[in-house]
């Protein structure tokens, strides 16, 4: 059997208030929490393609949990096809881990422009589906006719291609359109996604117009920088009325919390 991770209610207390609720407007859009661990120097790996671990025993336990509140799990194709990823939840007692079906884990979303993350029985989001210990992905594409192979191993586990749908103002460059995104995935059942990566991903998600759909941040800080050339996190500049440079974006009800010798940040994004 894979790790069993344990992170109990009472350490967990201190999410609590960043933590997914119903939403109570009628926007029909799911609870989106960015979450991911970066360096002293805003790097999530030391370079592109390079799974890098930057979470302590105690910040990734702490993720699994997050996992398990959530009922999906966002990543972009750079991350898929650099890490190979699990992208259930690992936490004793939840769904494939000590309790029967899988309550608790999250549906994996991919987003894939043009369907060239290459999987198969082997890759490890496909081991866990068919362990029973977590769910198969559904990927978003722009792609009208992926790989047969692909849609068959999909369709096998409960897993499916969905149509991208992309900035209409920037068809060009096949940005995505993420409040059609989170439209759909409200649509499909998923009323609560965390947002994970990578850097381009979150970028884009912090970008002036998309940052509103942000509820919640939950970012592990790990003790360390990883150097020149990483992946970094760093979204556009933002300029005020009168054209002066002003921050990317700034955090209100922020909370610190130790884990370890990881520090973890919560906040809300300031409108
Ligand atoms: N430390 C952490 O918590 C995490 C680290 N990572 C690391 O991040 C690295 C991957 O990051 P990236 O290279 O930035 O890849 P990424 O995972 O952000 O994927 C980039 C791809 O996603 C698509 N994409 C991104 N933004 C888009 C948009 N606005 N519209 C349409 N398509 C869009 C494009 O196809 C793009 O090539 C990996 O090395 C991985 O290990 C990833 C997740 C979390
Ligand atoms: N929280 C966190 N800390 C790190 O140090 C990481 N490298 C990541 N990476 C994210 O987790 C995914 C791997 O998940 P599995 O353990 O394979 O389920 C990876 O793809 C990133 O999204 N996260």
């Amino acid at each position: 059997m894979s790790e069993v991770l344990s992170f109990s209610e009472s350490e967990a207390r201190f999410l609590e208030t960043y933590l997914p609720i119903e939403k109570k407007d009628a926007s029909k859009l799911p609870f989106v929490t960015l979450t991911f661990a970066t360096s002293l120097d805003s790097s999530l790996a030391l370079a592109p393609g390079v799974r890098t671990q930057l979470s302590g025993a105690q910040s990734k336990a702490m993720t699994h949990y997050l996992r398990s509140r959530h009922d999906a799990i966002l990543i972009g194709v750079g991350t898929a096809i650099a890490d190979d990823p699990g992208l259930n939840c690992r936490i004793d007692g939840v769904g494939g881990y000590g309790s029967d079906g899988l309550d608790g884990q999250p549906r994996p979303i991919i987003i894939d422009p043009s369907a060239r993350w290459t999987f198969n029985e082997q890759s490890r989001i496909f081991t866990f589906a068919k362990e029973g210990r977590g769910r198969a992905p559904y990927i978003f594409t722009t792609n009208s006719s992926p790989p047969a192979e692909s849609v068959e191993l999909l369709q096998k586990y409960g897993g499916k291609y969905i149509p991208l749908k992309v900035d209409p103002t920037d068809v060009e460059h096949r940005r995505l359109d993420w409040k059609a995104l989170l439209e759909r995935l409200w649509q499909e059942g998923h009323h609560s996604v965390m947002v994970e990566g990578g850097a381009s991903i979150i970028n884009s998600l912090l970008e002036p117009q998309n940052q509103a759909l942000i509820d919640s941040v939950i970012i592990t800080i790990a003790p360390r920088w990883l150097g020149q050339g990483g992946v970094v996190v760093s979204p556009k500049r933002r300029t005020d009325q009168s054209g002066a440079v002003i921050p990317a974006s700034l955090l209100q009800q922020v909370r610190w919390h130790q884990l370890g010798e990881d520090v973890v940040l919560c906040g809300t994004i300031s409108p």
